[in-house]
């Protein structure tokens, strides 16, 4: 079978939800009062939209190959992204063979290295890749976790990440996520009002229910070691992103001092193997959380996951919808995945992200049979709905 070449590539940006799931209208629990690093501003405090959390918007990258076909990704980029895809990036992809997704990578990271390495930059390859992925699986009329390996497993088991665990237990998830909502600026009030909404949402949910709490990267060393200490005794499962994504020598010193039994987690604001193994080598969490669409894509986090495997280290990426599926299923050092309720109460499931993708599976009672993962590439489709816009076109 000769493979088709690329024929095109396209960048798209389109606002309100999707990839960029923090842009919500109206009330959403998700910019609720929830800590960050701008909460030492009292004026960022109350909603993350106020500093710009949403301001990037959704990236959908498509490439459209020379038999016709089409393959699309989003991912969190917006214009900025468009603009990297359309003005730098195109020009590794227009006239390859679909199957050059290897050497497609390696020239897009580092063409772009003197200005990328992390962040937008890399949101924008990992589009970029995941839409590779999903074009040469509907070239190949194969789901793309039957590319990578194989499923391990007959289903997906989510934990789910919102205001209300407590409802979450009602919908059949192992666990809930919940937003941390005072930062130290709050000082010693915060503290103890963080601790009582963990106290409260335990006696909600029982004992044997996971009970996580996500810092979103607010907090100090010394915060994040007394409020994990104060949470001890509710059985926090682990404390997330307590601090700056880059402040490798802080986790390494929070996973000492937090107690028996409570994991550290971080990583999804890491990006690449070298970041993950700077992770993973100096100690600094029990789990990685590399988001598939920020991290570089499939191609590198199947990298970060054998690093991680080696190093005896989890890998449970942040929610990015059917783009970490296929790959949770398919790897053994992931036994379980996100789901982020993208409802405005966190109180029933609807797909993460609503409304860009058709076909989005959701779980049933908190389970997503790898069935349900059989179509085509990622087996998603664009809503036709969602006004797309394209910024840079050539
Ligand atoms: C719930 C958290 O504050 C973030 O909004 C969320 O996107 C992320 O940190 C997560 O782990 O889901
Ligand atoms: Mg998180």
């Amino acid at each position: 079978m000769t493979m088709p070449t690329i024929k095109h590539v396209r960048a798209f940006t389109v606002r309100g939800g999707g990839a960029d799931y923090h842009d919500q209208q109206g009330y959403h629990w998700i910019d609720d009062h929830i800590a960050t690093p701008m909460a030492r501003y009292p004026e960022y405090r109350q909603s993350r939209q106020s500093f710009g959390i949403n301001v990037l918007g959704t990236l959908v990258v498509e490439i459209e190959a020379s038999d016709g076909t089409v393959g699309f990704a989003v991912t969190t980029a917006g214009e900025i992204g468009a603009y990297i895809v359309e003005k730098h990036l195109a020009r590794f992809l227009e006239g390859r063979p679909v199957t050059e997704i290897e050497k497609i990578w390696d020239q897009m990271y580092f063409s772009t290295q003197y200005y990328g390495r992390k962040g937008v930059v890399l949101n924008t390859i990992s589009g970029v890749d995941l839409a590779l992925w999903d074009l040469l699986g509907k070239i190949r009329d194969e789901p793309v976790h039957a590319m990578i390996g194989g499923p391990v497993r007959d289903e997906l088991t989510f934990y789910a990440t919102g205001a209300r665990p407590d409802l979450a237990k009602g919908l059949g998830f192992v666990g809930g996520k919940l937003p941390l909502h005072h930062g130290p600026a709050e000082g010693v009030e915060g503290l103890k009002k963080n601790l009582e909404e963990i106290a409260e949402m335990r006696s909600r949910v029982g004992d044997d229910f996971w009970l996580m709490l996500d810092c979103w990267m607010s907090l100090d060393l010394d915060y994040a070691t007394r409020l994990a200490k104060g949470a001890g005794e509710f059985g926090l499962k682990w404390i997330e992103e307590a601090l700056s994504p880059d402040d490798y020598w802080g986790y390494a010193a929070l996973r000492k001092a937090v107690p028996a039994g409570m994991l550290v987690t971080t990583g999804e604001h890491e990006a690449t193997r070298w970041g993950f193994r700077m992770l993973l080598e100096m100690g600094c969490c029990d789990i990685i959380q590399p988001d598939v669409g920020w991290c570089g894509g499939l191609t590198e986090l199947i990298k970060i996951s054998a690093l991680a495997d080696a190093h005896g280290a989890l890998v449970v990426p942040h929610g990015s919808s059917v783009y970490s599926y296929h790959f949770v299923v398919t790897r053994t050092n992931s036994p379980f995945a996100e789901f982020l309720m993208m409802a405005p109460e966190a109180d029933k499931v609807v797909p993460m992200f609503t409304p860009l993708l058709l076909d989005e599976p959701v779980p049933v009672n908190g389970r997503i049979r790898t069935s349900a993962l059989d179509k085509p590439g990622f087996g998603v489709r664009l809503n036709p709905d969602c006004t797309l816009v394209r910024p840079y076109a050539r």
